[in-house]
């Protein structure tokens, strides 16, 4: 392991940033190691999307080092950065609608040039039996599976996953929640979640942001809890 990298899939320091005149993230250090499961929380608007879209080259930072492996993200573009084995799965669940799921997963491999089907119809299996059928057809939870699917195809080191249980039925959260303890066997996550016990049951680290701030770090286990997490939502 180099000094460089510290042992660090990421390593944000001194991160900042704003939407044109409007600041919304101040001074934010998040570090991950190989194989963590970082969870994110926070109320509405506290800034947990803006920090997945600037690690992710979605947002360029005002201030502050985004590193992975010995290697500054800040001012890369997104494709870069996801060729760099850092894929960003997106609140919205946006897919291309006219497009197979098969294509959909394909086109999540273009940054990556290396891919890997066999993990994402394994963890999958629902969408091997959907692979022909037009991506606008999906349920939420078949979209949801549709967006990790193609973001683990391309063999991520990192995975930047915006609240991914969202409006999800108590069957897909669960088997989201095995999905994620499976997937941190081959690599780091950073999951923005609401929905505590189940980001509670999986993660190492848990950061609690408001306002933009950095409000809170839990690393020990008795501290990752849904009732020690619950004041910052
Ligand atoms: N594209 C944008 N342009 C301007 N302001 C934005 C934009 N996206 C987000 N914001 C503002 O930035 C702040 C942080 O938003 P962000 O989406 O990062 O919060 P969040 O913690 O992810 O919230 P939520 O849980 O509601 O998704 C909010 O005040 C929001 O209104």
């Amino acid at each position: 392991m180099s000094a460089a990298t510290n042992g660090h899939v990421l390593d944000v320091k001194g991160l900042s940033a704003a939407y044109g005149e409007s600041k919304v993230l101040f001074d934010i250090a998040v570090a991950v190691r190989d194989r963590e499961v970082v969870g994110c929380v926070g109320r509405n608007g506290a800034g947990k999307s803006t920090l997945l879209k600037s690690i992710a080259g979605f947002l360029r930072p005002t201030a502050g080092t985004v590193v992975s492996d010995g290697v500054d993200l800040v001012g890369r573009t997104a494709y870069a950065i996801a060729g760099m084995g850092i894929k960003y799965v997106p609140q919205d669940k946006k897919v291309f609608s006219d497009l197979t799921v098969r294509e959909n997963l394909e086109l999540g491999s273009y940054a990556s040039g290396d891919y890997d089907w066999d993990p994402v119809l394994v963890f999958f299996p629902k969408l091997k039996v959907l692979l022909d059928r037009k991506a606008g057809y999906l349920s939420g939870g078949e979209r949801q599976m549709l967006m990790i699917g193609r973001a683990i195809l391309g063999k991520p080191k990192l995975l930047l996953v915006d609240e991914p249980t969202e409006g999800l039925a108590p069957s897909i959260v669960a088997h989201l929640k095995d999905v994620f303890r499976e997937l941190s066997k081959s690599a780091a996550l950073v999951i923005v979640e609401q929905n505590l016990p189940m980001i509670c049951a999986i993660a190492d680290k848990i950061y609690a942001l408001n306002e933009g701030r950095l409000v809170a770090e839990l690393t020990e286990r008795e501290q990752i809890r849904p009732e020690v997490c619950e004041p910052y939502l």
